[in-house]
């Protein structure tokens, strides 16, 4: 079955409720409009509701039965119990004068939305950089016991015959160590499984086992060890070259060995230059749906959508935020 088909089926009869802060964005209202229609899930928009009320009908979008909440009309009351727990949340880190403020932004109103279970889940990131769209989250959300880092996955998928791979870290971490690197690679194949991949994890690097020294290879190499002691259920090897990760032929050349290469379905790039662009070329280049990213680790699913994303984005990271619903 589809992707998207299987993960709605799952998804459609507990009715999560997604908050989408960018309210005012005509791609986010087409896809809460979708959403809502196909009774997929309960979009929730924030922003003014006369601005989200008139580019709906200017573009036809039906709204009927989907929560608008404008801030300039939220209880008082409802208001004060969010900064308060923001306060208490932050530890010492905002006064409740600075979290007046800060909950005026709507990246922090939404993700407090979450954190309060007044919502499922959070996408945001249509018109925010990806900073200003998950530090919310790591401050409030923050990660799962046991989990470092969050880091951000894509789904690549083309084709009729869902041809699928995991890319990570193309959103957070600009140059994890080798712990973090290696975190991040378990906690890239247990999101795979979530999308029915069954994941076959390469550690990616200019070099191939040895083939070339430095200290980016050297992270590669530890970063490799260190996975596979984390997950030793897991298939996972490192460093290898794209070309020996993923090409059957060059793998017997490069890496005869190894499990994974030649077969590999989630790649893992060593730090975020190289992640970012990876994925950008194979969306752009390879013409793969790109479908994140997917934040990874954290205790509720907040989602950040690329600024180049349309409607159709929109649509799938909401469904995929509601999917990671289901694992909480
Ligand atoms: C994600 C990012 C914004 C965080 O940077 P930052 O806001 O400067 O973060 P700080 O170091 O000030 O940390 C803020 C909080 O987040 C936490 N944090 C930062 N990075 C984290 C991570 N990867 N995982 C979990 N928590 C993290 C910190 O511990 C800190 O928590 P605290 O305030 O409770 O102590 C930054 O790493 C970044 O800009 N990454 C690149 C994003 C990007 O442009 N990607 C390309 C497009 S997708
Ligand atoms: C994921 C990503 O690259 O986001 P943006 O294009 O918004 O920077």
């Amino acid at each position: 079955m589809d992707l998207f088909e299987s993960l709605k089926a799952k998804i459609t009869r507990h009715d999560f409720k997604i908050v989408f802060p960018e309210g005012t964005e005509p791609r986010i209202i087409g896809a809460a409009a979708r959403l809502n229609a196909d009774r997929i899930l309960k979009p929730i928009l924030i922003g003014d509701a006369a601005d989200i009320q008139s580019i709906a009908s200017a573009k036809g979008f039906n709204l009927t039965g989907i929560t608008i909440i404008d801030p300039k009309a939220y209880p008082q009351a409802d208001f004060d119990t969010m900064v308060a727990a923001f306060v208490e949340r932050r530890k010492g880190k905002a006064t409740a004068e600075q979290a007046q403020t800060i909950l005026q932004d709507p990246n922090y109103f939404g993700t407090m939305m979450v954190y309060l279970d007044l919502a499922d889940g959070m996408v945001s990131g249509a018109v925010h950089s990806t900073g200003d769209t998950v530090r919310p989250a790591l401050q409030i959300i923050k990660t799962k016991p046991g989990i470092q880092r969050t880091s951000g996955a894509f789904i690549m998928q083309r084709g009729r015959d869902n041809e699928r791979y995991l890319f990570s870290d193309c959103a957070i971490n600009i140059n994890p160590n080798a712990q973090e690197l290696a975190e991040i690679a378990v906690a890239s194949a247990r999101t795979a499984e979530l999308f029915d991949i069954d994941p076959k994890v390469a550690l990616l690097s200019f070099s191939t086992m040895g083939s070339a020294r430095g200290e980016e290879v050297t992270k590669v190499q530890e970063a490799t060890k260190i996975a596979q002691e984390l997950a030793p259920d897991l298939d996972i090897d490192g460093e290898l070259q794209f070309d020996a990760a993923y090409v059957p032929v060059v793998a017997n050349q490069k890496a005869p060995d190894s499990k994974v290469a030649g077969q590999a379905n989630v790649f893992v790039f060593p730090e975020l230059q190289s992640g970012n662009i990876g994925y950008k070329i194979a969306q752009r280049f390879g013409n793969f749906e790109a479908i994140g990213p997917i934040l990874q680790g954290l205790n509720k699913p907040i989602s950040d959508l690329s600024r180049g994303s349309n409607e159709e984005d929109v649509y799938k990271l909401a469904i995929i935020t509601a999917a990671q619903a289901l694992q909480n």
